[in-house]
């Protein structure tokens, strides 16, 4: 099993500058600016306003995206509806390309407004061309003035946006909001899918994205390094159908060490985790003193004092975490789960641990066996020494870093989880809604990921499935339940297993016959 080589690429923006400039020096350059508004027009006319006469609202900035804008403009008046153009630059230092676009604008009889009209006037749909990638995405400068105050006007009016390359406001790199960001019903993004589009800030402003990658054909255009994790590549990655001839080894043993005093939930929940999607045997070592013998509710669980995990049978996943608190008591057993020799995931106290104490730290980076570290932001800032504020301006590079330093796999959870792999691919995970904000729902991606591992997923497959699967679930029960308030993590379980054996047995159940 390989992790599908026609995922979806994702480009950063200097990826996307450099298809650009590679365009630009082709023989014969495409007129880039044309093609991408009339595709964006075609999408905006055949997805949306299904059919003529409507009254389109059209922001331009000052750049190339504000070209954008002219040519949808354009097209959208030909094709029979009233287009009124709101432009924010100086007409006679937009580039070039801009510049022509706007001279074809006039030339149909266009006209430009140096503000939104006032009135009642009301709008079927508005383009927000104002910023694409152009954003200043370095110096953090937000958006002020006018500008500002049409991103506000816009998107309080129930009328449908569509972004033009990428909501204006919105990083493209980062999916950070500078200062204000439009909230697009639907973006048309050109030539490639930017990484700010599915992270961070990036799912609440984009609505639904289409890609129009222009049909640009380079010699040599760049390799991608981060893909989309999406239900494709999730489908490329199941566990195979299980053998008639098979017994509970197969699929595998998992232990869970965590559970201090006042935490045994977390762990109990990766364990149920684990067990629920389709681990041979799953143990638990909890750490509290008054420990329970056993899980009434789920006396599959085998509980076991921390010491005895390390004297069972191989074990194909070790997860360290879950309810392990920070104690001086939980410090020793981490050290003994960083030497262990199966694949390890470590989650929760224990990246805080680690954090804190540098000894473990270079345990951890000098590991033979592999490893998945699952921290949330304020876990992935105390593993590099920063603030939260600072990974969340930077998911792409903060999981980059920690994948790095520590040669791990990684999932930086948040909105938009990215998956790095040890070598730097990165994953962009586009399942799961905030229904996923509420405890316990870490534990649970833990004891499934070790699940899948145990099933003889490889980590990077297990990482990708498991962090896929565990959002796919969620917007499943938010179907399901018509909102997302008050999801418990222990749904999110048995909507994965659901999920996951909707998507193994998609082809029927062999193997069970009918009684003879
Ligand atoms: N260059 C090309 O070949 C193509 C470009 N295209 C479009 O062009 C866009 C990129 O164009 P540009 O590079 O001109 O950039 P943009 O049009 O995205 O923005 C650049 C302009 O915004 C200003 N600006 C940046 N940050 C600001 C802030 N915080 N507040 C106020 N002003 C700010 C800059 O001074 C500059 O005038 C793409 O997103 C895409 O929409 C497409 O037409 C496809 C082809
Ligand atoms: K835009």
């Amino acid at each position: 099993m390989q992790i599908m080589d026609t995922a979806d690429p994702v480009f950063s923006t200097a990826e996307i500058r450099d298809i650009e400039q590679q365009a630009a020096r082709l023989p014969k350059p495409p007129r880039l600016m044309e093609k991408a508004g009339l595709a964006a027009a075609q999408v905006i006319r055949d997805q949306l306003l299904k059919g003529p006469g409507h009254q389109i609202l059209v922001l331009a900035g000052p750049g190339n995206n504000g070209g954008d804008a002219f040519v949808v403009a354009r097209y959208l008046q030909e094709w029979g509806n009233t287009v009124t153009v709101v432009f924010g630059g100086d007409g006679n230092r937009v580039p070039p390309d801009a510049k022509q676009a706007l001279q074809a604008w006039f030339n149909i009889g266009g006209d430009i407004c140096a503000e939104i009209p006032d009135g009642d006037r009301s709008w079927d749909a508005v383009i927000d061309g104002l910023f694409g990638i152009g954003l200043d995405q370095s110096q953090h400068r937000p958006i002020e003035g006018k500008y500002r105050e049409w991103i506000e006007a816009v998107n309080q009016m129930a009328t449908p946006i569509v972004a033009l390359d990428i909501p204006s406001g919105l990083g493209s790199d980062d999916g950070c909001i500078y200062g204000i960001a439009i909230h697009a019903t639907l973006t048309i993004t050109f030539i490639g899918l930017k990484p700010g589009l599915f992270t961070h800030s990036g799912p609440e402003c984009c609505g639904t994205i289409v890609l129009r990658d222009l049909d640009i054909q380079l010699p040599a255009p760049p390799e991608p390094h981060t893909w989309l994790l999406n239900h494709k590549l999730a489908q490329s990655i199941l566990p195979p159908v299980r053998r008639a001839n098979s017994h509970k080894g197969t699929f595998g043993n998992v232990a869970i060490l965590g559970g201090s005093t006042g935490m045994t939930g977390a762990a109990l929940l990766a364990g149920r985790a684990a067990l629920h999607l389709g681990a041979g045997r799953v143990y638990l070592g909890l750490l509290a003193d008054n420990a329970p013998p056993v899980d009434f509710s789920q006396p599959e669980l085998m509980l076991r004092p921390p010491s005895e995990l390390f004297t069972l049978a191989p074990l194909n996943c070790l997860i360290v975490g879950p309810g392990l608190g920070q104690s001086a008591e939980a410090l020793p057993w981490l050290e003994k789960a960083l030497t262990s020799d199966c694949t390890l995931i470590v989650d929760a106290d224990a990246l805080n641990l680690i954090a804190q104490h540098s000894p473990l730290a270079k345990k951890l980076s000098q590991r033979n066996a592999s490893t998945i570290l699952t921290p949330h932001p304020a876990e992935a800032a105390r593993l590099l020494n920063t603030g939260t504020a600072a990974v969340q301006q930077n998911r792409m590079n903060a999981a980059l870093q920690i994948a790095q330093q520590f040669n791990c796999y990684v999932v930086l959870k948040g909105a938009g989880s990215i998956c790095c792999l040890p070598g730097g691919k990165r994953y962009l995970n586009t399942s799961g809604n905030p229904a996923l904000s509420t405890a316990g729902t870490g534990d649970v991606l833990a004891g499934m990921m070790g699940a899948l591992i145990a099933q003889g997923l490889k980590p990077d497959q297990a990482l990708l499935l498991a962090v896929y699967l565990h959002g796919a679930a969620a917007n499943r029960w938010v179907q399901q339940h018509h909102g997302m308030v008050g999801m418990v993590a222990s749904e999110v379980i048995a909507e994965a297993r659901l999920l996951l054996n909707e998507w193994v047995y998609r082809n029927g159940i062999n193997g069970v016959k009918p009684l003879l």
